[in-house]
Order: structure tokens, then C-alpha cells, then sequence
């Protein structure tokens, strides 16, 4: 299993990433890392920072003629964006008294940050807490997407809700969620779409912002990745672990979850069936493809919860850490919803986490031997 670990701050120099355990061997094509950043930068809502930045990875370490050698992989992201605000971030020299923020927003890690690194400049908080670090979780996951597309895993992902505006059935349909890509809101529904838009639309009238849902799906996943036998390794643990630590995302659902529980048994559970071709399959997938903490060998269906972006351009009621006075919370630049983006983060987030299980289960040292084992279990 490999491990991960992502450093930087939004307006520093750059983002660094180092994913230490990744096996050798395994191809990796750089351009394909970049094509995942660029999709992260994309949709409808989004605020003017996105327009500075064009996310490239530069690789430090652990890749050499286009395969991994099982060292250290490290990279770079570089912050744009630094170029502006070298003044106030510089590692070395900051004119830390002209961009002093004192507001702090509710709903952001601003308050609590502050209070916890007794810190009088909440942009202390606000440059590590900010989401442009999802930038490296996502060129880990497109890392990791690249590993098991040896093993015909996929993941894609789609947007259920945005604000009231939200599909009516749950797809489960591959090809139809592939569709999302193209969309603007990465839903796959034309007139949802236009609604989500709309709803976006609106929000920034008000000077207001907005959450949604996200759809992860899985496939080709085999059965018995993650474990029932202690809590820490079950699979749907891990994956709501690693979900719920991105920026914003406030619930996880496997499957049906939240419907499921009001249902009778005989209409969630999925019965099993067997035939000498396909071996053990379910005509439904209710559960989302996990059971007992471990992959069933059906799809994974995955859903998350974004709350509203916490910066309001209509800004709501606050204290100056300063003063103690009431004042209305700070406002540089944001996003107004960013619901499509965290979908793509979302994406990158589960498969590298069932690429971390998938290691565990079929070792971690070469792609080679991990593919021996893999065929000797199919
Ligand atoms: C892709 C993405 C973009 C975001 N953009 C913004 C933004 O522009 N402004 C903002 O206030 N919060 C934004 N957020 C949300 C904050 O980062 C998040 O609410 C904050 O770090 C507090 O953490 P919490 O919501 O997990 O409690 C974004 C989140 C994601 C996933
Ligand atoms: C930089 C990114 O997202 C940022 C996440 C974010 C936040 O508070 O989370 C606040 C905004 O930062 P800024 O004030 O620089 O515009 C977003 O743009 C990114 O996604 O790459």
C-alpha cells in the first residue's frame, strides 16, 4: 500500500506532492495527469482564480522514461497566482501588515484555525485550509487511475444535485454518466443541466454561493478489496475517510444509503445469483458494490454531500479577531459553487483509494508480480 502526503499553500510558490509505496514499473503518462488537473479547473461557477492558474505537474522524483521505479514519487504544482502575491507570501520576507485578514468567515476554517495556531492573521489559516490543495489529490488519483487501468478498473463521476436543482432517478448507466464529461456542471442530463446552471446564475446575483451532490462509480473492481475483520479495514470506511477529507464535502453515501434505510430488507438487499461465465453476480446494486467492508465485484457507487462555498460575496455577520466589533466577513475573490470541480476531486480521491486496497490485497512491489497475482485470482 502506498502512502501520500500533499504540503503547500494556495498563494505560496507551488503545491508538492509525494506518494511514497507506488509499485514499479507501472507506466505513467504525464500528459494524462495534466488532462485530470485541467478537468478539476473546469465548471460553471467557478471564480476568477481559475482563469490565473493552468495546472501542470512537474515530476520531481520516483519516474524515469515514462515508468515508475517503486521510489518516492514527488512533484510540483505551480501557483500562478504567487506572482501576484509574493509581497504577503514570501517564505522569507512578508509584508504581513497590508493583506492582515481579521473577518473570518463563517463556514470557513478561518475562527477556529486562528484560534488553535494563535495566529492574529487568519490568512495563516486560509492559505493551507484552501481548497487549490485538492490540485495534488488529484494528480495522485490520476497516478493511481493509471495503475489500475492495467487492470480494467475505471472511475467516472457525475453532478446529482446543485442547489434545488437535481436529478430526479439515479443513474447507474456507465456511458450515460461518461456523458457528464462534456457538460459544463458535469451532470448528464441536458434540462437538469440548464437548472443547475440557472441555479448558479442566481446564487451570484444574490452575491450568494452553493453545494450539491456528487456521483462517484467504480467498475471492475474485483471482490474482497478492504476486510471485514477489523473496522479500521473496511473498504467503505476507508473510501468515506478519504471523501470526507476533502474541502467542503459534509456527507458520504455507499449505494442507496439514506433510501435504503427506509426500505423493507427484501427490497434493498441484492440477491445473488451465479452463472459459469459471469460467476456470482447481483441483478441490483443497492448496496454500491460493498458488503461487509469488502468490494462485491459490482460496481461502487459513492455519493458526497458540498455544503455551500463559505465565502459569500453578499458577506454574513461576523467579529474581528482584532477588535472583538461585529463586522461582516472577509471577501477577496471566490467561487460560487465549485460542486463540479469537487467531482473530479472526489473521482481522483476514491481511486486512490481502491488502488491503495487493490496493493493490499495483490502486493505492492512491481507491476509485474502484481498482475501475477491478479490473474491467478480471477
Ligand atoms: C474545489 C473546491 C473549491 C472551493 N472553492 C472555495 C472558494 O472559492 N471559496 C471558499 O470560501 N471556499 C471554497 N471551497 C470550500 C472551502 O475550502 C471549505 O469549505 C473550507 O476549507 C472549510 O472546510 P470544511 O468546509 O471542510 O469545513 C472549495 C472547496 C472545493 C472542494
Ligand atoms: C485555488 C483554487 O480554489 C480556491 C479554493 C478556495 C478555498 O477557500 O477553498 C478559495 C479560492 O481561492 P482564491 O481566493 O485564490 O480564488 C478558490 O479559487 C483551486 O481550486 O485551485
Amino acid at each position: 500500500m502506498f502512502r501520500l502526503i500533499t504540503a503547500g499553500e494556495s498563494h505560496g510558490k507551488g503545491l508538492v506532492g509525494v506518494v511514497e509505496g507506488f509499485p514499479a514499473n507501472v507506466k505513467i503518462d504525464i500528459e494524462e495527469i495534466n488532462k485530470d488537473l485541467a478537468r478539476r479547473q473546469k465548471g460553471y461557477g467557478r471564480g476568477g482564480r481559475m482563469k490565473i492558474e493552468k495546472d501542470r505537474v512537474e515530476i520531481l522524483s520516483g519516474i524515469r522514461g515514462g515508468k515508475t521505479l517503486g521510489s518516492p514519487i514527488s512533484f510540483l504544482i505551480e501557483n500562478k497566482d504567487y506572482e501576484n502575491w509574493k509581497p504577503y507570501m514570501n517564505p522569507v520576507d512578508v509584508d504581513g501588515e497590508t493583506r492582515k485578514v481579521t473577518e473570518p468567515r463563517p463556514g470557513h476554517a478561518d475562527l477556529t484555525g486562528a484560534m488553535k495556531y494563535g495566529f492574529e492573521d487568519v490568512r495563516n489559516v486560509l492559505e493551507r485550509s484552501s481548497a487549490r490543495e485538492t490540485a495534488v489529490r488529484v494528480a495522485i488519483g490520476s497516478i493511481a487511475r493509471q495503475l489500475l487501468q492495467n487492470f480494467n478498473i475505471k472511475v467516472v463521476s457525475h453532478v446529482t444535485a446543485i442547489g434545488e436543482a437535481f436529478l430526479q432517478e439515479k443513474v447507474e448507466d456507465i456511458e450515460k454518466i461518461e456523458l457528464a464529461e462534456a457538460s459544463e456542471v458535469r451532470c448528464c442530463d441536458e434540462a437538469v443541466e440548464l437548472a443547475m446552471i440557472e441555479e448558479i446564475k442566481r446564487a451570484k446575483e444574490e452575491g450568494n454561493s452553493l453545494g450539491g451532490v456528487f456521483e462517484i462509480h467504480v467498475t471492475g473492481v474485483p471482490a474482497g478489496l478492504g476486510s471485514y475483520v477489523q473496522w479500521d479495514r473496511k473498504l467503505d470506511a476507508k473510501l468515506a475517510y478519504a471523501l470526507m477529507g476533502i474541502q467542503a464535502i459534509k456527507g458520504v453515501e455507499t449505494g442507496y444509503g439514506f433510501q435504503n434505510a427506509e426500505k423493507r430488507g427484501s427490497l434493498v438487499h441484492d440477491e445473488i445469483f451465479h452463472s459459469p461465465d459471469k460467476g456470482y453476480y447481483r441483478e441490483s446494486n443497492h448496496a454500491g458494490g460493498i458488503e461487509g467492508g469488502m468490494s462485491n465485484g459490482e460496481n461502487i457507487m459513492i455519493r458526497c454531500a458540498m455544503k455551500p462555498i463559505p465565502t459569500l460575496y453578499t458577506p454574513l455577520r461576523t467579529v474581528d479577531i482584532e477588535t472583538k466589533e461585529a463586522v461582516l466577513a472577509t471577501v477577496e475573490r471566490s467561487d460560487t459553487c465549485a460542486v463540479p470541480a469537487a467531482s473530479v476531486v472526489g473521482e481522483m480521491v476514491a481511486i486512490t483509494v481502491i488502488a491503495q486496497e487493490f496493493l493490499n490485497k495483490y502486493g505492492s512491489d512491481s507491476l509485474e508480480e502484481i498482475t501475477k497475482r491478479w490473474k491467478d485470482c480471477l
